[in-house]
């Protein structure tokens, strides 16, 4: 009969310090191996040995081998609002610009099949990822921020026909890429409150959400409801945040507002969820995103409208417990 002791020194060489201490029950043998940062076929090279020399030993029938991961814990902040075209993209592009800034290693990733716009917003359009092992390669970025986005996987427009379990399997791709040290994930969700949302919400759990609306009442309701979506599935609402408030004139330098004013702040308080800050309706802003060149990064009122709000989101990341 073999010793659990003789079968920890015949694998050490093998596996070294992976494995755990064996366990024999009758003739099977019992091995639970560390696989951490194992590709998957270096994981099997493994086990056909280990299985191999264990099995050959006296008295040992039967090897089962279990593999576990230190799987990193990395939070995916979610970036939703209730309807398009309010300027989720522009604040997911440049929460995740700022908040690299202020050194956190963070990640974005365009959840957004019906108009992937991060790729443009980040200077990554046409850039294709690569992959190993069947496992995506984040697109790395000048701005110090690695991205995947669904446009970077299927040509504009494909994606929208896709029914939910090919959004889920896409969208996990993303997710479950190499992010290496990249330890929180902005994700830009699509607009609205529909079912995909849902089931993305669900599947990716979100540690909270930041949801983007303009002042008008409109897009509050919607706001509204996709406030109602997180909070259905227990995902924490970091808070709201106004995009497209107040519009300085570039020529007499007044302030219009064209889509109201103050309305997310008193809806935030109305629904007991933080404000997290407001940014002005600024051609600046626009040029600078269409450009590839996030306004965040910019010493000017834009740029530092930007910085605030993602300083509230860095000290909720970064609050104890
Ligand atoms: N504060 C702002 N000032 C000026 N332009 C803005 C501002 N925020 C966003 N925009 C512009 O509005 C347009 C829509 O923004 P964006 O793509 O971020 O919206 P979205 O909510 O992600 O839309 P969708 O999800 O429908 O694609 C873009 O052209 C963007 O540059």
């Amino acid at each position: 009969m073999t010793t659990a002791d003789e079968i920890a020194a015949a694998i050490a060489p093998i596996a070294g310090r992976r494995a755990a201490r064996p366990r024999i029950s009758g003739n099977l043998a019992s091995l639970i191996v560390d696989a951490t940062g194992l590709a998957p076929p270096e994981c099997e090279a493994l086990e056909r040995e280990l299985t191999k020399v264990v099995g050959a030993l006296p008295g040992i029938a039967t090897v089962r081998i279990a593999f576990t991961t230190e799987r990193a814990t990395r939070r995916l902040i979610a970036v939703g609002s209730g309807k398009g075209g309010v300027g989720k993209s522009t604040l997911a592009a440049n929460l995740a610009v700022a908040l690299a800034g202020r050194g956190m290693a963070v990640g974005l990733v365009d959840a957004d099949i019906y108009g992937p716009s991060l790729p443009r917003l980040m200077k990554a359009e046409g850039v294709r990822p690569t992959a190993k092992d069947k496992q995506l390669l984040p697109v790395a970025t000048d701005l110090g921020v690695p991205m995947l986005s669904m446009g970077q996987l299927v040509a504009p427009g494909q994606a929208v026909a896709w029914r939910g379990p090919m959004i889920g399997s896409a969208l996990g791709q993303l997710l479950d890429a190499d992010w290496g040290a990249t330890d929180t994930l902005i994700v830009d969700l699509p607009p609205g409150t529909g079912d995909i949302q849902l089931t993305m919400i669900q599947k990716y759990r979100p540690a909270g959400a930041v949801i983007v609306s303009t002042p008008q009442d409109l897009a509050l309701i919607d706001a509204r409801r996709a406030i109602d979506l997180f909070t259905k599935v227990q995902v924490p609402i970091i808070g709201l945040i106004e995009n497209m408030a107040g519009y300085a004139c570039p020529h007499c330098g007044g302030i219009s507002h064209p889509f109201g004013s103050g309305g997310a702040e008193a809806e935030a308080e109305r629904l007991g969820v933080p404000f997290l800050g407001r940014i002005p309706l600024d051609a600046a802003i626009r040029a600078a995103s269409d450009a590839g060149d996030p306004p965040a990064r910019h010493d000017d009122e834009g740029g530092a409208a930007f910085r605030a709000v993602a300083d509230r989101l860095y000290e909720w990341l970064n609050a104890p417990g």
